[in-house]
């Protein structure tokens, strides 16, 4: 099983920012994690990819619990943080082969890998600049190439379109599809046209609770489509 929590719940001072979360995803789901501002993804995203410890509960990343073995964990996930945190004064190829360093690549397979992901992410043309020289929606497949460098089959992006423009939003979604294939791909986001044109399923969470765990299509039959179902889901 690709992700599995269970009961999983974190507090922050006497603030339980996520309770009693359970959930599972399966080989080659894509999963938009909805939810209003503050209702607790970049707490349950950072819980699963080992940068947070559960106050309560557990999850599992094919079988391997987040708190266990950070190292194992992370060779199984590829993670885009929130606000993507790329070092702007890098080159891209100089970050990417600083990425490959960390996941113990060889010289010679970093420097194919490196030549494989930046085709992969559309970087081609922007290779050879500084990192803070990108423009935003570049900057943010950077930050997907370094997810998705060390090939894991389970990607956790965490907004990935957030502060781009119209345009650069839809291409980052076509990438997000793209990567596809056979990767695990959980994301979030509370932009509810984004979920409905990447994602098969929806989990849907407020004030750290999880209120929907269904088919986008389940979702998207709601009388009154996929708005009316965010909102009486949230209210
Ligand atoms: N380090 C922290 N210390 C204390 N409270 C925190 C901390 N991080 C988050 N919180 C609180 O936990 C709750 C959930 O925050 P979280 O960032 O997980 O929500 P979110 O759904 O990702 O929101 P957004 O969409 O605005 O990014 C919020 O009330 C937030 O203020």
């Amino acid at each position: 099983m690709p992700i599995q929590v269970l009961n999983l719940g974190k507090k922050y001072g006497q603030q339980w920012a996520v309770e009693g979360l359970n959930f599972q995803a399966q080989p080659g789901e894509i999963i938009g994690f909805l939810g209003p501002n503050g209702a607790g993804k970049s707490t349950t995203l950072k819980m699963l990819v080992g940068l947070l410890n559960p106050s309560i509960g557990t999850a599992s990343i094919h079988g391997i619990e987040v708190q266990s073995d950070a190292i194992a964990l992370k060779k199984q996930i590829g993670y885009l943080a929130e606000n993507n945190p790329v070092y702007q004064d890098m080159y891209v190829k100089e970050f990417l082969a600083f990425i490959g360093n960390l996941h113990g690549f060889s010289a010679e397979n970093c420097a194919r890998r490196i030549a494989e992901v930046i085709e992969l992410v559309g970087l081609s043309r922007e290779q050879s600049k500084k990192i803070g020289e990108l423009s935003k929606g570049y900057q943010q497949r950077v930050g997907i190439a370094q997810a998705i460098f060390h090939n894991p089959d389970i990607l956790i992006l965490d907004e990935p379109t957030s502060g781009l423009d119209p345009n650069q939003m839809e291409e980052i979604r076509h990438l997000i599809l793209s990567l596809k294939s056979n990767k695990t791909i959980l994301f979030s986001s509370h932009l509810l046209s984004e979920v409905e044109s990447i994602c098969d399923r929806i989990l849907l969470i407020n004030k750290g609770t999880l209120r929907a765990d269904c088919s986008m299509q389940e979702a998207k039959s709601y009388p009154g489509g996929l708005p009316a179902f965010f909102q009486d889901k949230t209210k």
